[in-house]
């Protein structure tokens, strides 16, 4: 059996990882991502049959925990409508053993290392090595990686097969302490080895956007500033930082979400065509293409803060627990960057991102540029390409068509592909579900690569630093709202609002 990881098979079609034995070691096995995200990514693939035959998975926290314990604590977020699951959920336990201890203890880590040996020991073939990979899934808050990387060094990577190392985010708060978290990790792992989780990367329609792009002669050919008028990418949540405060506070909308989340789905609507599709020609284009935006400044962004709903119901953000009373975090952000190349010059790439808003929504809108000499009657809407990450995966246009009837009138209509309607019951699996697959599979295409981390930071850490500097006052913005009026007028400035004066609202198709 080879130890080389099992590239995707050549048609695209899912395919399972090597099938060496291997161990999936999950760190903070205790935490609210290992029970909301890990391991339930992992059970879905163990369903599907993707995971190498013979994997083990040691949880490892400080929390002590009976095996029964922590069956109960992840059972509740992994959904087994039928009778099947749960035979297979029953299956997926039995593979599944559980550790506590520090996590900057040798003591503590040289236990695991014998924990993980004899559960490899039972699960090896007799013709085999023993469990030969391993993963290392660090499902723990930033301040843990550097102590566990070193332990993780220094007493599990004795084995013969790979050591892949996923990290998840924040990688860092600003470039210094960005660079020193790589430098750290880069001690112990080789960036080979090291896979940094931007969930987006492993949302479907991002995933589809290298396909629209270049799959298709003609998007290909209107993708530029001739054609382009303004490219809007926005995040929306319908609720607050409930629960999550402590974090939350000292990160901020703009690095939890804006500084990686939207700005990794602007470097793959931005960058040019890779060679290939290898994972190194993909981040070569998108760090190329993210070295050609300039440094943001306070100028060039709105913050906003939530404040109590209208009705009284919901607590304003200062109103939290775990939030200092005079905290200047953003919970809302809207920035403007550009792209100063061939390609992009001139159009503006508007991020927004805000908890506490109206509804939940992720999608990037491309507004198109007015009809030149326009010949008909009315004012003619822009034509915009949407993709909505979520909720209802979709891509439409938006076009002018000509009213059915007898008369020449305009109206604004879509070409609509949108998920539910075209592919039914088609299964889209979860973010971590896919990456999880691409680790096992030693593919790197969807994760952060250290260069390109480096260079999202220099476009964000001025700006950053300097609102922080001047403590800057979020404006207000009410629970349920919209977020600040001066976003909509920045929004407006940089001409991302069409001037067609007919309401338009994208309904979703009714079910054929
Ligand atoms: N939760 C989510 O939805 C998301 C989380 N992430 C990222 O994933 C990582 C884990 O997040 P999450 O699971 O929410 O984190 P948690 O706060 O739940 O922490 C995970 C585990 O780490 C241990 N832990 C917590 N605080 C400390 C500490 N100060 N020192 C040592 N150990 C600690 C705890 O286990 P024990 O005490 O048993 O050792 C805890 O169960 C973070 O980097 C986060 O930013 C990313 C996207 C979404
Ligand atoms: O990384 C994060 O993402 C979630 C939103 O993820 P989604 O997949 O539900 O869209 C966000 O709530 C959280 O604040 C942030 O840390």
């Amino acid at each position: 059996m080879s130890s080389s990881p099992t590239s995707s098979s050549s048609s695209g079609a899912p395919s399972a990882a090597s099938n060496n034995p291997t161990t999936v070691f999950v760190f903070g096995a205790s935490g609210d991502l290992a029970k909301k995200k890990t391991f339930p990514a992992l059970f879905a693939l163990f369903r599907s049959n993707l995971l190498p035959t013979h994997t083990r998975i040691v949880g490892y926290a400080r929390s002590a925990m009976t095996p029964a314990e922590l069956r109960e604590r992840l059972s509740k977020f992994i959904r087994t409508p039928t009778d099947q699951d749960k035979k297979t959920l029953d299956e997926f336990f039995k593979i599944i053993s559980y550790v506590h201890g520090q996590y900057d203890s040798d003591e503590d880590v040289i236990k695991l290392a014998k924990a993980a040996a004899e559960v490899e020991k039972k699960c090896a073939q007799p013709s085999s090595d023993c469990a030969t990979d391993r993963v290392f899934y660090l499902a723990l808050p930033p301040s843990v990686f550097i102590p566990i990387s070193q332990q993780i060094k220094r007493h599990l990577t004795d084995n013969a097969g790979y050591k892949r190392l996923i990290v998840e985010k924040p990688f860092g708060k600003d470039l210094a302490s960005s660079t020193e978290l790589a430098d750290a990790l880069a001690a112990n792992f080789a960036e080979s080895e090291i896979y940094r989780i931007d969930h987006y990367l492993g949302k479907e329609m991002v995933k589809n956007l290298l396909i629209l792009r270049f799959a298709n002669v003609f998007f290909g050919a209107v993708w530029n500033r001739q054609f382009i008028n303004n490219v809007q990418i926005t995040f929306k949540e319908p609720f607050g930082v409930e629960g999550r405060g402590g974090y939350f506070d000292e990160y901020g909308i703009i690095r939890d979400v804006m500084q990686n989340h939207l700005m990794q789905i602007l470097a793959i609507v931005a960058m040019d065509r890779p060679v290939d599709l290898s994972a190194e020609a993909i981040r070569d284009e998108k760090v190329k293409v993210l070295k050609s935006i300039p440094h943001l400044t306070v100028h060039d962004v709105i913050v906003g803060q939530y404040t109590r709903s209208g009705d009284g119901k919901v607590v304003g953000y200062l109103e939290l627990d775990d939030v200092p009373k005079d905290s200047i975090t953003p919970t809302f952000a809207q920035a403007v960057l550009h792209i100063k190349n061939e390609r992009w010059d001139g159009v503006p790439f508007i991020l927004k991102c805000g908890k506490a808003m109206p509804d939940r929504k992720a999608e990037i809108r491309i507004q198109f540029q007015d009809v030149a000499g326009n010949i008909f009657p009315h004012d003619l809407a822009r034509n915009e390409l949407v993709i909505r990450v979520q909720p209802d995966e979709a891509v439409y246009i938006k076009l002018m068509n000509k009213k059915p009837g007898l008369s020449t009138e305009t109206v604004i209509s879509e070409l609509d592909l949108s998920y539910k309607q075209r592919y039914g019951g088609d299964y889209i699996p979860d973010a971590y579900e896919a990456l999880i697959l691409d680790v096992l599979r030693g593919d790197h295409a969807n994760f952060v690569r250290s260069d390109e981390l480096d260079v999202a930071w220099r476009i964000f850490t001025p700006m950053l630093h300097e609102l922080e500097r001047a403590k800057h006052k979020p404006e207000p913005y009410e629970f349920g709202s919209r977020g600040p009026s001066s976003a909509d007028e920045q929004l407006k400035r940089h001409g991302g609002f069409t001037r067609h004066s007919q309401p338009y609202t994208w309904v979703p198709p009714a079910k054929h």
